[in-house]
């Protein structure tokens, strides 16, 4: 059983303070990790590590820049959340390993990704857990832009014909008009109303952004809070079911 688990920025830092991790958080998500029997595949946001430097350097997901110093810094920045989060796995007897999309991934001048999923597979055939991370990456045409993890999800889940996709974030779920939370959202129009962005910094579209990357994929994904993660993890499916009716 192949699973692709993000781990939400806004769960694994504290979202209002520049550059920090909630250590607490990152801390229960490592151990329900470390718990799970499938084999995983981790992905994890900006939170305010990525998130703020796009801001400042004004790039998002459709804006470029190439300027290499605020590429940099916005990698960098990443970079050291990914540490934090590997080491977290790895403290933890997970074989957790960095995957850097910068390095690996791209996109065409019409916003198409291209994230190989070789390295991943080979490291997943080698008992390695692959963690990795929403980052900026080279546009033909753009310079560089921001590439969500919620799409990095979508996309390695299609290519490793992933069994289960878990997207765990602060909410218990994607919550209706009266802040409650919708079983199964299965088109973007029926729920459009209630989706909004993050309430902290996020150039990549919050909720709305992430529902419409999980309608995408043929496999049913589940969005849930850091409370339901280990219940994920163990076959459940706790929050939110977004599936695409085919
Ligand atoms: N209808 C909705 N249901 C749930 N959350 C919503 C909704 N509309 C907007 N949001 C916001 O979207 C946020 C979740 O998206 P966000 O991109 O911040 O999460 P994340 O993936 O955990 O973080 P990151 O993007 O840093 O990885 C929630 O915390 C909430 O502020
Ligand atoms: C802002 C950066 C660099 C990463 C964005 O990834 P996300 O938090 O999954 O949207």
């Amino acid at each position: 059983m192949t699973t692709v688990l993000k781990l939400g920025g806004s769960v694994v830092t504290a979202k209002d303070e520049p550059e920090t991790v909630d250590r607490e958080a990152l801390a229960d998500a490592a151990d329900a990790v470390a718990d799970a029997d499938d084999e995983l595949i981790v992905v994890h946001g900006g939170g305010s590590f990525g998130h703020p430097h796009a801001a400042a350097h004004a790039v998002s997901d459709t804006e470029g820049t190439h300027d290499a110093t605020g590429v940099r810094e916005i990698h960098d920045a990443m970079g050291e959340l990914n540490s934090a989060v590997v080491e977290a796995l790895q403290d933890r007897g997970v074989s957790a390993l960095p995957v850097r999309p910068l390095s690996v991934a791209s996109r065409d001048d019409d916003g198409t990704t291209t994230f190989p999923g070789e390295p991943i597979a080979t490291m997943l055939g080698e008992g390695f857990v692959p963690v990795t991370h929403g980052d900026v990456v080279a546009q033909a045409g753009a310079g560089a832009t921001i590439l969500s993890g919620d799409e990095i999800v979508t996309r390695l889940a299609r290519q490793l014909d992933a069994n289960r996709v878990g997207v765990c974030s602060t909410v218990p779920g994607v919550l209706d008009d009266d802040g409650r939370v919708i079983d199964r959202i299965s088109d973007f129009e029926t729920v459009a109303s209630a989706l909004g962005d993050s309430e902290a910094t996020d150039v990549t579209g919050g909720m709305a952004g992430k529902v419409r990357a999980l309608l995408e994929l043929g496999t049913p994904a589940s969005v849930f809070g850091p409370a339901e993660l280990g219940a994920f993890l163990s076959g459940d499916r706790p929050g939110t079911l977004v599936h695409r009716e085919q």
